[in-house]
């Protein structure tokens, strides 16, 4: 099932909360949405399943809008608040209100809930659940249908480690049977452990759409370690080669392959305790590509620190 999102816009008053958006999600893999706060995503993920009524342009999946599916719960399972079960209502009682709105089977509960493993707790009422423990539940409710899609508004967030492996294993499980998942997170790290590919979204505007590989790319610096960087620095210089010293004992060098500086190194014996090109972080590539676009950031670095 693929979600095409078009020329989507979405106004509150005077807030344009979304500016003419368009994307993809394709089925087979995880596709992270990341943007600042108030970027417009959990505008977008309401949007796409029927829950905000676009001023202009549209959401489909398969081609159809949610509210034309006849059987929701089965083509897309949705997880946008996890505070949203009734607090005074069992777990359990909670997946079967649902369920019933669809005629879902009740081992289809039990099979849920042991995804979850909310098991133990399938009695206990919602009020008294952890955001973690509601997490688990929002997931359960969202698996209950089988469904093709699955869209997630922060569904890390909240869940202790154990339950951060179990949801990256449970999404990239559920893509590589060829389904569809789209998740919102400003987990980055992990993030960059569950997704492929990555839409960025800044005031209201995509500014990237791409695999995750292809924005954390490798850089064309190269780090070594090494007790003589002085020496190593002098040995590589040349038109068009930048060193920089990172820390004492780290030389960085952009404008020679790897494997030239380590033959360099090998023929003047300087010792090198190790030698790799940097990698650019999720983090760093999101900071590049957000730079500008956030709302809501402290007014100086001064400041920055006092928060
Ligand atoms: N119901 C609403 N009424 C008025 N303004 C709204 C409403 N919902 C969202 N907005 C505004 O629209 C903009 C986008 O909000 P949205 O919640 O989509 O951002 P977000 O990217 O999900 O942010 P966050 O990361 O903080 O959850 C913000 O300026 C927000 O204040």
């Amino acid at each position: 099932m693929t979600v095409s999102v078009r020329n989507l816009t979405k106004r509150y008053g005077r807030t344009l909360a979304v500016n003419d958006v368009s994307f993809d999600v394709a089925p087979g893999k995880v596709t992270g949405f990341l943007g600042p706060n108030g970027a417009g995503k959990s505008t977008t993920l309401r949007s796409i399943v029927g829950l905000d009524f676009p001023t202009t342009g549209e959401a489909r999946i398969d081609g159809s809008k949610y509210i034309e599916l006849k059987a929701p719960l089965h083509e897309v399972g949705t997880l946008l608040d996890a505070k949203a079960a009734h607090r005074s209502r069992r777990a359990v009682d909670h997946l079967r209100w649902i369920a019933a709105t669809h005629g879902i089977r009740r081992s289809r509960i039990d099979e849920v809930m042991d995804i979850a493993g909310l098991t133990s707790v399938a009695k206990k009422k919602v009020g008294g659940f952890s955001l973690g423990m509601g997490q688990r539940l929002g997931i359960a409710a969202a698996l209950l249908g089988d469904p093709g899609t699955l869209i997630l508004d922060e569904p890390v967030n909240g869940l202790d480690p154990d339950g951060v492996t179990w949801i990256r294993e449970l999404l990239r499980g559920f893509a590589a049977e060829g389904r569809t998942v789209f998740l919102s997170s400003h987990l980055l790290g992990e993030l960059s452990l569950i997704a492929e590919h990555i839409v960025v979204i800044g005031q209201g505007k995509i500014i990237a759409d791409a695999p995750l590989d292809q924005l954390v790319q490798t850089s064309s610096v190269v780090r070594v370690r090494t007790p003589d960087v002085a020496r190593l620095a002098a040995l590589v210089a040349g038109p068009g080669i930048m060193t920089t010293t990172a820390a004492p004992d780290h030389l960085e060098i952009e404008g020679l392959p790897v494997e030239q500086i380590a033959q360099i190194a090998a023929r003047e014996q300087v010792v090198v305790y190790g030698i790799g090109q940097v990698t650019r972080t999720l983090e760093d590539a999101y900071n590049d590509l957000t730079r500008g676009a956030v709302q809501y950031a402290p007014q100086d670095a001064e400041s920055a620190n006092h928060v």
